[in-house]
């Protein structure tokens, strides 16, 4: 049990803690999409009130946002390798087996012919016109393929998801500022071998909701 809870931290604590470092990263560099989020979620959820799971189909834009930070960048943007048991074939290519097989999630995060403008974060790509989730089941690559998927993407999915949804519903996040007032410009720069995440970056928290904020105090202090 130990050890499999232990699995469970490692594999998880990792790349969780970069798609929400990712995220705050995207906010303070696009204050656009954060203040459509927290508009979206100002319309739905009532004012004193912080978003909960329950109300994630009626956010469709904050899911949209957790998607595009997944692709933006992807915590193992180079898999995890798996070695072939037998030889195989594969789009004409002969595969033998024990050859060390890993799939590009960068590559495939950047391909311009389903993502245009690749580099560009924008989640409105995951949208319908008509503002609705494109894919509402999320399965993405980002948490591997076949037998050895990510265990713990529904999990993952969920707990990030919420803190999204608590921290936009409760802070403006935004760049900091010098002494001067002068606005501290970053720009997003990634480290890691196998799992990476954001160099450590300033930005600005600011409650703009108290209501919220008590709530969320009251939960984070809960024991
Ligand atoms: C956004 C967060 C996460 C991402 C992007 C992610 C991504 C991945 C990837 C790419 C793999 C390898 C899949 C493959 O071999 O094809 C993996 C495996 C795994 N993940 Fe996650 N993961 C996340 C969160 C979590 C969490 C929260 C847990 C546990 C609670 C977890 C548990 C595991 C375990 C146990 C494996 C190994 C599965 C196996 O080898 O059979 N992961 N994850």
């Amino acid at each position: 049990m130990k050890a499999v809870a232990l699995t469970g931290y490692l594999a998880g604590m990792e790349t969780t803690t970069s798609v929400v470092h990712s995220f705050i990263l995207a906010m303070v560099l696009h204050p656009d999409v954060q203040a459509r989020a927290r508009a979206e979620i100002n319309r739905v959820v009532k004012h004193d009130q912080i978003p909960s799971i329950d109300d994630r189909v009626s956010l469709p834009y904050l899911s949209a946002i957790f998607l595009e930070v997944l692709r933006w960048h992807p915590p193992i943007p180079l898999g995890i390798p798996h070695a072939t048991t037998q030889d195989d074939v594969y789009d004409g290519y002969f595969i033998p087996k024990g050859a060390i097989v890993t799939v590009n999630q960068w590559a495939l995060s950047r391909d311009e012919d389903t993502f245009p403008d690749a580099s560009r974060f924008d989640p409105s790509r995951h949208l319908t016109i008509d503002g609705k989730l494109k894919d509402p089941i999320v399965n993405h690559y980002t948490f591997g393929h076949g037998r050895r998927i990510c265990p713990g993407r529904w999990f993952a999915e969920n707990a990030v998801w919420t803190a999204m949804a608590a921290i936009l519903s409760v802070l403006h996040v935004d760049h900091s500022r010098d002494p001067h007032g002068h606005r501290i410009d970053i720009k997003p720069e990634y480290t890691g071998l196998m799992a990476i995440h954001p160099k450590p970056f300033q930005c600005s928290f600011e409650s703009v909701n108290t209501a919220r904020e008590e709530q969320l105090r009251a939960v984070m202090n809960f024991k």
